[in-house]
């Protein structure tokens, strides 16, 4: 599962909330593991239990081996009227999961806000109605599974009792010795005990593996479409000419634009004018824009993904930290050239926060302040980016001081191009920019 979501584009990825995937991860593995493998492996106990009956059945004559089977087969066929309530209550339940877990995210992530305004309270408000959901759905199938029992072990005494009859006939007819009728009662219950048993797990594991088939179906997409070439080039210039991208609900219009490789320009505009809709588009993360967006002599569609990602780098205003030593949140865990390393730790005035290399920065970064956690997200970018720089509004967290010396930094790397995005265009730095862009609704 991991792998499939490892292999998927941006807009796939983001079609569905973190929390389904966390909830897939946590909540529908432990429903696949308890009712699913655990089942499975009572299902072969069961089954071998069945067998040693069934021999057993068969040393006192094939004619009750056989009802036994024909009565074991029609027991088999209970399942079959609960199945679609099951695979219905076990999908429910795997939902509710979801929502739970999504839930419990949103609001504890929001325990501060609610702290400062004296609306803790909220979390109980909010966390009761989801539990409330999966103890509902929970016992949902608690029921149909309680019913589905029911039914099996009451035509399993039912089948005992045919059994019996039979039995007792087969004495009158004079086949069977009458003593055989106190064996074969202890006999065909454990015969139809085990069936039930067996019956039971088989239908509770084949209902498991729904939610396993979700999942896969979840994660099928078709291939993309258009063929990505392999060579990436960007030694001139990228030129945009007429995009514009559909949201749902509105059409954003991005302005004809030149960028020149290792020049700088700022991009400027109200907010909700596009400017992130463009960046997400030049990042390939949204793909189906109109208009063109050329690399030097290639549509920007048929630039191999991989290699873009290689050359250009994005940083946003939210930092991304993992629970990782400064070193590796910067390298991401990769061999990289250590006087490069040191370089970007210096320009990025990184030396303070590591307080000891091997520490860890917390998770999202809770052991450090806002505006280093931006400087690591610059600096990730500076290590990784070969070509194209791109910054939306990557600075705002640092003081003014900070971010004109780090931004002044970027802006004097001669090779680099650099598209910076801002709503506060510092005066003294205008200097460093081919062209200032400005977007409009
Ligand atoms: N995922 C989305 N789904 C639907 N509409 C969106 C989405 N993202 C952006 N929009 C809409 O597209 C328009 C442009 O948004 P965008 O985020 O690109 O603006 P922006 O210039 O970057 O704004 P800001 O300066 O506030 O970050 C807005 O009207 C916004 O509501």
């Amino acid at each position: 599962m991991i792998e499939r979501i490892e292999q998927l584009s941006y807009e796939q990825f983001h079609e569905r909330n973190t929390n389904e995937y966390s909830s897939w991860l946590t909540n529908d593995i432990n429903l696949i593991e308890e009712q699913g493998f655990a089942n499975f492996y009572r299902a072969i106990s069961s089954a071998t239990l069945l067998l040693l009956s069934a021999i057993a059945i068969f040393k006192f004559h094939w004619l009750l081996l056989a009802v036994s089977l024909v009565l074991s087969v029609l027991m088999m066929l209970i399942p079959k009227l609960f199945k679609q309530a099951l695979e219905g209550n076990t999908a429910r339940m795997s939902k509710s999961f979801e929502k739970y877990t999504a839930t419990i995210d949103e609001w504890f992530k929001g325990f501060d806000t609610l702290y400062h305004y004296n609306h803790t309270q909220l979390l109980s408000q909010k966390l009761a109605g989801v539990i409330i959901g999966v103890k509902e759905e929970k016992q949902r199938l608690k029921k149909t599974q309680g019913m589905m029992y029911t039914a099996i072990r009451s035509s399993s005494v039912i089948a005992q009792y045919a059994i019996i009859l039979v039995t007792g006939l087969m004495i009158l007819a004079k086949k069977l010795s009458a003593g055989t009728i106190f064996a074969i009662g202890d006999l065909t219950g454990n015969f139809f005990g085990n069936t039930s048993f067996f019956i039971d797990e088989v239908t509770n594991f084949i209902s498991a593996l729904k939610i396993s088939d979700k999942i896969d179906e979840a994660l099928i997409y078709d291939e993309v479409t258009i063929k990505a070439n392999q060579d990436y080039s960007f030694t001139r210039k990228i030129t945009v000419t007429d995009v514009s991208y559909q949201f749902p609900e509105v059409t954003v219009k991005i302005p004809d634009m030149v960028f020149e490789k290792g020049k700088k320009y700022a991009i400027v505009g109200k907010s909700g004018s596009g400017k992130s809709t463009f960046l997400n588009i030049l990042m390939k993360n949204y793909r189906d824009f109109t208009g063109v967006i050329q690399v030097d002599n290639q549509s920007l569609q048929r630039i191999d993904d991989d290699e873009l990602k290689y050359h250009w780098a994005y940083v946003s205003q939210k930092a991304t930290i993992f629970d990782l030593s400064l070193v590796a949140n910067l390298t991401l865990e990769e061999d990289v050239d250590d006087d490069r390393l040191t370089k970007v730790m210096r320009d990025m005035i990184l030396n303070e926060v590591s307080f000891d290399k091997q520490q860890a920065l917390g998770v999202q970064g809770a052991n450090i302040s806002g505006g280093q956690a931006q400087r690591v997200e610059l600096g990730r970018a500076l290590l990784h980016t070969q070509d194209l720089l791109i910054i939306d509004e990557g600075t705002s967290g640092l003081d003014p001081k900070t971010a004109q010396l780090i931004e002044e930094t970027i802006l004097a790397e001669p090779d680099l191009t650099v598209i910076f995005v801002t709503h506060h265009l510092n005066s003294s730095l205008s200097h460093y920019f081919e062209r200032i862009y400005s977007f409009s609704k």
